[in-house]
Formats: structure tokens, C-alpha cells, sequence
């Protein structure tokens, strides 16, 4: 018989390999260098093997011509296997997808599978599904890091009252008890009520990150995602983190916050935020959108291993 023909073997990586890189804390300093050496060069290679990673699973209830206008981009649309499902209006219409639709994903954290919700920012047509959606998750955080217009472009609906005057988004009265202008971020507290049920809920809106950028200042970022961590309360619901498309600055977040979790615990010895993201990357599209972002979220974490930002600075 004619000999088997030997079946070369592409990629033999073990499936673990392409979704973890794990690293020793103590090394993560080397490693840092050794990526960022000659132009960045592995860096760039390892934020392409990211590429590739969740492109696998659908997102056909978002592709749906009903669903259409519900997309601030249409090239960012949920995961089917990982999509938040509004609760059903209609109970007797089987089919209405349309209705429970909404373009946002559960994102799985340190302490949760459900610790986030990454979003797009709402549009004038989907703010009354953002707020009901917040209060059928019980989520009592909201982290929004855009601005609503930036360069002259919308990013975002103005999805929230502009003064103390209470106002109807669908069912849900909104009403919005303080706000607290700082810097680089202000907080606002609103209250919820809904069929005579009232819930209070804390807004972060980070206001110094450009889209498509990095940050910049780790910082920063830092001592933000510090301050939201330490007001979240431990009854609630997933937090919603959104941005404009909901991946690139929400992705950031996302990773840095988990990895801070990861870090506060002496146990652990190693760390891996390439696998951090390429889970991610499994649950929404393009989380942590650039590369710019991915370095980023390593400078934050070495500065912080290398005590350049911490809580003692402030
Ligand atoms: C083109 C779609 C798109 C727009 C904006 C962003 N940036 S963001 O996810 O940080 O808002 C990412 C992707």
C-alpha cells in the first residue's frame, strides 16, 4: 500500500500555550524589557497572537436586520454564547430576539464568571434597554471611560438626566442625587426606582482617556481603577463597563482591574495578562482594541511591582 504520508503538524503549541504565557512576578521586569526591546518587537508579536483568539464564535442575534440600529458599530457586535439577554417583554411572541437584544457581553473577573459587563455607550435608540438592563443585573456600578463627544464625534448618548430633575427611561426613574466634578473623572450617584422599588447606583465617568490612545500615565489609571474597586458593594450585580465600542478602553480596564485583584493576593507567584486578554477575547471582540493598550496595561503593572505608583502617593 502506498506509504502514509507523514501529516505535518502546524502550530503544536498545547491548546494551554496559545491562551496562557504565564510569568513569574519576579521576572516580570525582564520580561517587560525583553518585549519592549528592539522597537517593541515581541510585543507586537505576542498582541498578534491574540488576533486570531474568539473570531471562532458567532454573533448572530446581533447580525439580525432588527438589531441593526441597536450597533453603534457594525463591526462590533456581541458574542452570541456570552451576550447579556434582556428579560422578554412579550412572553407569548417566541421569537421576539429583537426585543431582548442588546449589544453587550458578561466579561469574567477574579471573584466572578459574570464580575462585568462590557457595552457599547448607549444610543438615544438603546438607553432605555441600558437602564433596563442595569436594573434586571442589579448592577449598582457603571465605569464609563469616554467622553460623550470627542474630536467633534459622538461617542456616546448623554444616557443619564443632566440635573436633579427626575426622568423616565422606559419603565425606570432616574434621578441623579450628586455629582462630583474631578480632574481626570467625575462620579455621579443616581437613584432607581421602579414600581415604587428604589436602588441607588454609582456612575464613574473617567474623563481623560482619548479613544483609540493609551492613556499615558499608569498612574492614573491606577488610582482609578483603585477608587471604583473600592466602592463596589459586594451584594451587587455584574459592573458595566463601557466606553464608545465597549473593547478598546473598556478592555483596558477590565484586565488591569483583574490583574490588581490578581497581585493583592501575596499567594500568587505568577502572572499572565496575555491569558487575562485572550479570555477576554473569548467573551467580547477585540477587547483591548490596540496594541498601544495591551503595552499599556504592562507598564501599569510593572510600575506597580516596581512601587513607582501605589496608594502611598496619594
Ligand atoms: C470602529 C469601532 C471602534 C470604535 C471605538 C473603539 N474604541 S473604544 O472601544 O475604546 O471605545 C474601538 C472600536
Amino acid at each position: 500500500t502506498e506509504k502514509t504520508p507523514q501529516r505535518r503538524i502546524f502550530n503544536t503549541y498545547p491548546i494551554s500555550h496559545k491562551l496562557s504565557r504565564p510569568v513569574l512576578i519576579e521576572a516580570f521586569a525582564e520580561h517587560y524589557r525583553q518585549l519592549a526591546a528592539d522597537s517593541e518587537y515581541r510585543f507586537q508579536e505576542e498582541y498578534d497572537d491574540l488576533r486570531s483568539i474568539g473570531t471562532n464564535y458567532s454573533s448572530l442575534i446581533g447580525e439580525r436586520a432588527e438589531n441593526r440600529l441597536k450597533n453603534r458599530y457594525t463591526n462590533i457586535l456581541p458574542y452570541d454564547h456570552t451576550r447579556v439577554k434582556l428579560i422578554e417583554m412579550n412572553e407569548d411572541d417566541e421569537e421576539d430576539i429583537g426585543s431582548t437584544y442588546i449589544n453587550a457581553n458578561y466579561i469574567s473577573g477574579y471573584t466572578s464568571p459574570r464580575e462585568y459587563i462590557a457595552t457599547q455607550g448607549p444610543l438615544p435608540t438603546t438607553k432605555d434597554d441600558f437602564w433596563r438592563m442595569i436594573w434586571e443585573q442589579n448592577t449598582q456600578t457603571i465605569v464609563m471611560i469616554t467622553r460623550c463627544v470627542e474630536k467633534g464625534k459622538v461617542r456616546c448618548d448623554h444616557y443619564w438626566p443632566f440635573d436633579s430633575d427626575p426622568t423616565e427611561y422606559g419603565d425606570i426613574t432616574i434621578t441623579m442625587a450628586s455629582e462630583s466634578v474631578l480632574p481626570e473623572w467625575t462620579v455621579r450617584d443616581f437613584t432607581l426606582e421602579l414600581k415604587r422599588e428604589v436602588r441607588s447606583l454609582r456612575h464613574f465617568q473617567f474623563t481623560a482617556w482619548p479613544d483609540h490612545g493609551a492613556l499615558g500615565r499608569t498612574d492614573l489609571l491606577l488610582r482609578f481603577v483603585r477608587t471604583v474597586r473600592g466602592q463596589i458593594p459586594r451584594n451587587a450585580g455584574p459592573t458595566i463597563v463601557h466606553c464608545s465600542a465597549g473593547v478598546g478602553r473598556s478592555g483596558t480596564f477590565v484586565a488591569f482591574d483583574f490583574v490588581l485583584q490578581h497581585l493583592a493576593r501575596k499567594e500568587n507567584k505568577f502572572i499572565d495578562i496575555f491569558g487575562v486578554v485572550a479570555r477576554m477575547r473569548q467573551q467580547r471582540c477585540y477587547m483591548v482594541q490596540t496594541e498601544a493598550q495591551y503595552v499599556f496595561i504592562h507598564k501599569a503593572v510593572l510600575d506597580v511591582l516596581e512601587g513607582r505608583v501605589s496608594d502611598s502617593n496619594w
